[in-house]
């Protein structure tokens, strides 16, 4: 039976002024990369995905070693925060652009799962931000990757419509083995994932389970709601 595949990283590349230095292994469905701003989280998944290609580094997904496999045939989607949709084209046209044709059934499921069935003839301009995250994730699935990269795509929206999302993505992810490897400030969403690796200045600096890794944060948190409590 097929299985998320593993996901092995080492990169070792200047960006900038920041030294990317970073090697991990991950198994897990679900895993959040948290880190500060400028730590190199968005050049990671740009490296992952194959749009940044430096020296000295390598990327391994499931028993295949796909650093110097071109984008294309990477079988990785990458959503960024900006969904990134053809203005001209439709919500079908869209979701359906860079798909092969044995993939229809692949685009109609994505239509049901995120409830894009009343959007299909809209343009993305008359869409809100969360209708275009959603035409977004939906596209990137529909190419059946092997990993998806989530680059903060849940930040800023609204709780429920957040939890909702990410559990149509996670119970579609799990059912057809895409591991998922999401990009986070935030901490409730963070609490949420299987693994966590955190990255400080370009090192990854801890791996575990959210309460392991993100303790600290947890308990600063906890102390903030018992301030404000104690105010009101
Ligand atoms: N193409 C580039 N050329 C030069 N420097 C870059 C390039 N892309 C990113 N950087 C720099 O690399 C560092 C890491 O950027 P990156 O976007 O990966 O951080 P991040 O952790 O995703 O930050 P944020 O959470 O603010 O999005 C930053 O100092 C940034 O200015």
């Amino acid at each position: 039976m097929p299985e998320t595949p593993q996901l092995q990283v080492q990169c070792d590349a200047m960006i900038g002024s920041l030294h990317i230095n970073a090697d991990f292994t991950t198994t897990h469905p679900w895993t959040v990369l948290f880190g500060p701003s400028g730590s190199g989280k968005s050049s990671l998944l740009r490296f992952i995905a194959g749009l940044w290609k430096p020296q000295e580094s390598h990327v391994i997904l499931g028993a295949d070693n796909i650093t110097t496999t071109p984008v294309y045939k990477r079988k990785i989607a990458l959503v960024a925060q900006q969904p990134a949709l053809f203005p001209h084209m439709t919500v079908r046209e869209n979701i359906a652009f860079g798909t092969e044709s044995n993939q229809a059934e692949s685009i109609a499921q994505m239509f049901d799962l995120f409830a894009l069935n009343a959007l299909a003839d809209a343009k993305p301009a008359t869409l809100s931000g969360g209708e275009r995250q959603r035409v977004a994730i939906a596209r990137a699935l529909a190419s059946t990757p092997r990993l998806l990269l989530l680059d903060e795509v849940f930040t800023g929206m609204h709780r429920t419509q957040r939890d909702t999302l990410m559990q149509q993505v996670r119970s579609h992810c799990v059912a057809h083995n895409i591991a998922v490897l999401a990009v986070t400030h935030d901490l409730p969403e963070a609490l949420e994932a299987d693994e966590v690796l955190r990255i400080e200045s370009g090192h990854i600096s801890a791996q575990g389970s959210p309460h392991a890794v993100l303790s600290e944060e947890c308990t600063a948190w906890i102390q903030g709601v018992t301030s404000l409590r104690e105010k009101l």
